[in-house]
């Protein structure tokens, strides 16, 4: 066995998107700077997340919203082709490749060392590599944990005899299962229903609430549980699975409640856990297996001298790539500034504090209809104890929408913080809004004085014409 030591300024585990782009900031700030990766660059995020999603999600809206136009309807009237959606899934996810990341790495001077890598102490990271070696890294300035999440299944009986999908298998799965059973009702439950359905599943949600995306207005998650109904799906509320068992090839599933449902295959769509059960963290006196909590610059807390960072979903701020993305630029600007010795901007909105993952993350839902949000929701209002006014507004009695799709059905509810007169948060639920989501954060992450917005004037006739709609409904 071979035993190397390298000292770099800045040692990144974990590159996915955010690995790479803390990386990639760091060693701009003029830190050498290496990244550990296990699996493939890019990490969940390009190959069995968010990319491979989207295209498959991509056709299903884009029929969906062709339906409701007139003319046009007719001509997309027949089922996807299947094949040539899960061919362009394969081509959009780069499948299984990353040749090109690494040459991006390379270009930038960062350093990339294939393999798993752990904390040896304070400072230090091991890493076991494909061929059996192990380097060990030392870090004069930052080490920076960004190993993502994986899917959290609950334990049930029969788990193990089922070959249960995830969200891996959900977005990489190369045949259409005639039925699909899919356990959740957040994000990923409402995106692979939505998609599985439409691909040619007969596909039947398990939800253990009331309602599907329970962290957004509660409109949304009604909306979408009528637009999956209509594609077909059989949408269930207040249901649990109590075991599972695979026979003669099919999936039995007995509920809580004493049904029965056999399906043959079934989607865990339950949540996620973070990638720290095999990090090495009880050398630095933290808990394996925990989400890293970290302060407003990402310096995980409970943690001595101020060298350890986590940033993206391992940290739970906000399991998105965008946000954590956000996130690695504020964190390689604020090593690279505390490197240098330079002042840290730590106060509100400044340089060197992710003040966005508070006040304005935004996130879409691509479904049919789409959701999309950014800032606080009602419920959050009232948990914070804000002085709000919220403004709903029906998207369908607005002419951009009304020219969008026959029958359009959608609807936008605006928050305004009262006491400083901008807009805290916007949630919009229909199809064709999700461009229309980042006018709303520039809204909400700018603070914008509702008296000033009442003079960014919508072009007509575009669904972007809501914002005056919800203006004028505001000020009566
Ligand atoms: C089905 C699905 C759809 C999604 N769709 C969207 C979307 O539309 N928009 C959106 O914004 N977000 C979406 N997300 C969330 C998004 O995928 C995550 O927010 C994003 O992947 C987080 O990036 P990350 O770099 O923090 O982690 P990851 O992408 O999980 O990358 C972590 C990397 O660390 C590596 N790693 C872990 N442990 C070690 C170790 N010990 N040593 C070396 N390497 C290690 C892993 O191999 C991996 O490559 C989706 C998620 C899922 C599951
Ligand atoms: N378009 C996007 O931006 C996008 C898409 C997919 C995922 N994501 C990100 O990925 C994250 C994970 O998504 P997710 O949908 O897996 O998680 P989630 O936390 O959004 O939803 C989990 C669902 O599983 C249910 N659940 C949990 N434990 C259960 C159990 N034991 N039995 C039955 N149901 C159970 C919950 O009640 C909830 O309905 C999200 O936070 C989101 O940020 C984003």
């Amino acid at each position: 066995m071979n035993e190397t030591t390298r000292t770099y300024d800045v040692i990144v585990i974990g590159a996915g998107p955010v690995g790479e782009n803390v990386a990639e900031r760091a060693r701009a700030a003029g830190l050498s700077t290496v990244i550990v990766e296990r699996e493939l660059l890019g990490g969940e995020c390009s190959f069995r997340a968010r990319d491979a999603s989207k295209a498959l999600l991509r056709p299903v809206v884009a029929r969906a919203d062709a339906r409701r136009v007139p003319g046009l309807a007719q001509a997309v009237a027949g089922p996807l082709d299947a094949g040539a959606v899960l061919a362009h899934r394969d081509k959009m996810a780069s499948y299984r490749k990353d040749e090109d990341r690494a040459d991006r790495l390379n270009s930038v001077s960062v350093d990339l060392i294939r393999g798993h890598g752990r904390l040896d102490g304070p400072r230090r990271v091991r890493v076991e590599t494909p061929d059996g070696g192990t380097i060990t890294l030392s870090a004069r300035h930052a080490v920076v944990v960004s190993t993502g999440t994986h899917a959290a299944v609950p334990a049930l009986p029969g788990l193990d005899t089922v070959r249960a999908w995830t969200s891996r298998e959900a977005t990489s799965a190369d045949k259409v299962p005639g039925r699909l059973a899919v356990v959740g009702g957040g994000v990923v439950a409402v995106e692979m229903a939505t998609a599985w359905q439409a691909l040619g599943s007969q596909v039947t949600m398990l939800v253990l609430e009331d309602g599907l995306l329970q962290r957004m207005e509660s409109f949304a998650g009604r909306l979408v549980t009528d637009g999956l109904r209509e594609a077909g799906v059989d949408v269930r509320f207040t249901t649990s699975v109590a075991r599972l068992a695979r026979e003669n090839g099919e999936v039995r599933i007995a509920l809580a409640d004493g049904g029965h449902l056999v399906a043959d295959e079934i989607l865990f769509a339950t949540g996620r856990a973070p990638n720290t059960w095999d990090l090495g963290l009880e050398t630095i006196g933290l808990t394996p297996g925990d989400w890293l909590k970290v302060d407003d610059t990402f310096r995980v807390t409970g943690v001595a001298d101020g060298w350890f960072y986590a940033v993206g979903d391992v940290n739970q701020r906000a399991l998105l790539t965008h946000q954590g993305t956000y996130q690695a630029r504020i964190a390689g600007a604020v090593i690279g500034a505390r490197a240098g010795g330079e002042v840290v901007d730590d106060t509100l909105w400044g340089t060197h504090v992710a003040t966005a993952d508070h006040m304005a993350v935004p996130q879409v839902v691509f479904a049919h209809p789409e959701v999309a949000s950014v800032g606080m929701t009602t419920h959050d209002a009232v948990g914070f104890g804000h002085r709000i006014k919220v403004v709903d507004y029906d998207l369908a009695h607005v002419a951009g929408a009304h020219e969008y799709a026959e029958e359009y059905r959608g609807q936008a509810r605006m928050l305004i913080d009262l006491d400083r007169d901008t807009v805290a948060g916007v949630t919009f639920a229909g199809p064709g809004v999700t461009e229309l989501l980042y006018s709303a954060t520039v809204a909400v992450a700018g603070e914008v004085p509702i008296d000033r917005l009442w003079h960014a004037v919508p072009a007509f006739p575009t669904i972007g014409e809501i914002w005056l709609r919800l203006l004028e409904t505001h000020r009566g």
